[in-house]
């Protein structure tokens, strides 16, 4: 008798190897369209399951900003998916207000933003939240709203801009090509170390020393900007390996530098308190903050070295990339639209005649054979006559700054972290954990908020019938940020460009070095890749 033998029962067949393989596809399909499902609605770069849009953003990542333009354009919102997290790109300003102002409690900088740039702006203002920023924003607007500090910014910002004219002076009388950019960053370093922290470190002196902090600095600033889309960042800084290796030194570099301001004032504050000599404690924004410390009121730990050191770093990336970047644009704009730079010139001669009639002086003679010396004692007698006032009175000059801003605004892109889930005033959905960045670079682009012109440099849209300055809202022209972490040195920023470029345009012409590429590098600042190479001549 054969015995049969009982199959347990089972639910499942047995697989086969065919079985097997058709199974497997049929769940990675089943996935594959879940995802694609899940992404119906999205607007952006098309996304991969599991990398996202890595790839694209990748490819794209040398003119990120101009890959957003087109996106934005399309969508006023998109979606960018990466590993693990996705990014949102808001070009509204319906968006951008709610982001900024109206629900700004879910939008801090976030802890993956600070996990990023922690490195570089440790717990400075620009990477700090809750009561740690408000502590910082409170110390800082007390300084910026002095008159004090206003009226010694414009004294700084007329010697440096000065000292810059001897310079070019020198270079177009030896025909010389110079880089413009690494000029203003000269300028604008030595600014905000004598307005913010109260020292002379002299990069702009006529030699032009060797300048290893802004290098350090710079290099540091594009590392960390890179860790955005590096998912391989953390394993590179653990290995001490390639970008992460040489950040490691740059930061080494931009610390000891950074220290030696601190002990420099440091020491100048006991000096002078030893010697009796109160007023010779100067109230820069570092003196407040190594006060602040002292007292211990209300201090939060702001006191000690490091916080030091990130209070000095994070207003030398605030005040000097952001201005240098702007004239650098500006500059090229006057070179690229000869009519602008025309009708500019023409307002400054007029504006110099009716100051020079007011103050009951006369100018300087200085024709187109004047010696350097008298031409000289003309630039500086002119600058003489601007001051926080009378610069108020340039309009146009007003209206091309904050035209360079509108196109090439010094913070391209500015991401916010997300406390919770939202959903923005257009229907989009943001998810808690992930970023939403508005994007200034791309808002100054866009016909929905321009109009048809949106594209073309032309200042005379921010100036009305009476001829005098049209603001626009902060949520649509967002250069300097909106809402309650609005840029807090705006003014400053605006006073000293405006007195640079009007000492500059007033008695310089600049020429583009023939073939010098423009364009800019990716890093949180929109500084130009190759610098901005050009030849000057006087014009008087
Ligand atoms: C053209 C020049 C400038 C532009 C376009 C600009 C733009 C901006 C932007 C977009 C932010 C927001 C950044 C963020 O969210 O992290 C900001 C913040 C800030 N800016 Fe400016 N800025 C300029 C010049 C300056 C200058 C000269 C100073 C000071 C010396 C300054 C001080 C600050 C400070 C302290 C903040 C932080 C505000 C906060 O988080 O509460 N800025 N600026």
């Amino acid at each position: 008798m054969v015995e049969a033998h009982a199959t347990p029962a089972t639910p499942f067949l047995p697989l086969t190897g065919l079985h097997k393989y058709i199974a497997i596809f049929l769940v990675v399909l089943s996935w594959i369209l879940v995802h694609k499902w899940s992404l119906r609605k999205q607007k952006g770069p098309r996304s991969w399951p599991v990398i996202g849009a890595t790839v694209e953003q990748l490819r794209n990542y040398h003119r990120m900003h101009d890959w957003l333009v087109g996106y934005l354009a399309k969508h006023r919102t998109v979606t960018v998916d990466m590993p693990f997290t996705s990014y949102t790109y808001i070009a509204d300003p319906v968006n951008v207000e709610h982001v900024l102002k109206t629900n700004f409690t879910n939008y801090p900088k976030g802890h993956v933003y600070r996990s990023y740039m922690d490195v570089l702006l440790g717990d400075g203002i620009f990477n700090a939240d809750g009561e740690l920023w408000r502590k910082q924003r409170k110390t800082a607007s007390f300084e910026f709203a002095s008159k004090n500090l206003r009226d010694f910014s414009a004294i700084v910002f007329r010697e440096y801009s000065l000292k810059l004219s001897g310079i070019l002076s020198q270079a177009s009388k030896a025909g010389k090509v110079v880089d413009m950019q690494e000029l203003y960053m000269r300028m604008t370093l030595d600014s905000i170390c004598k307005v913010g922290f109260g020292v002379e470190i002299g990069t702009l002196s006529p030699d032009l020393p060797e300048n290893s902090f802004a290098q350090a600095f710079d290099a540091a600033n594009i590392i960390v900007t890179l860790r955005f889309i590096d998912p391989l960042w953390r394993v590179k800084r653990f290995l001490h390996v390639g970008s992460e290796a040489l950040l490691e030194q740059s930061i080494k570099l931009v610390d000891e530098f950074t220290y030696s301001v601190i002990r420099r004032r440091k020491a100048e504050i006991v000096e002078a308190r030893a010697s009796g000599k109160q007023e010779k404690i100067k109230h820069d924004i570092l003196s407040r903050f190594i006060e602040l410390g002292e007292t211990g009121e209300d201090s939060g730990g702001l006191g000690d070295d490091k916080s030091l050191r990130d209070v000095v770093l994070n207003f030398v990336i605030a005040g000097r990339d952001t201005t240098a970047t702007t004239l650098s644009w500006f500059t090229y704009m006057a070179m690229s639209h000869p009519d602008v730079a025309e009708k500019l010139r023409r307002e400054l001669c007029a504006f110099e005649a009716e100051r020079a009639r007011e103050e009951g002086v006369a100018l300087v003679p200085c024709g187109p054979d004047a010696d350097d010396k008298s031409f000289a004692a003309r630039v500086a007698q002119f600058a003489s006559l601007l001051n926080y006032d009378s610069l108020g009175k340039l309009v146009y000059l007003h209206a091309c700054v904050t035209e360079t801003l509108r196109l090439y605004p010094a913070v391209p892109q500015d991401p916010k972290g997300i406390l919770e889930d939202d959903v923005l005033p257009d229907g989009t959905k943001v998810r808690a954990g992930g970023m939403v960045t508005y994007v200034p670079y791309s808002m100054g682009r866009m016909e929905y908020n321009w109009g048809a012109d949106a594209a073309t440099f032309r200042p005379e849209r921010w100036i009305n019938e009476d001829g005098a300055f049209r603001n626009a809202s902060p949520f649509k022209f967002t250069a300097f940020q909106a809402g309650p972490r609005i840029c807090l040195g705006k003014d400053s920023a605006y006073l000293q460009m405006k007195m640079a470029l009007a000492i500059l345009c007033r008695f310089y012409r600049f020429q583009l070095l023939e073939g010098h590429p423009v364009e800019y590098r990716m890093m949180t600042i929109l500084s130009m890749a190759h610098g901005l190479k050009l030849r000057v001549s006087k014009a008087v």
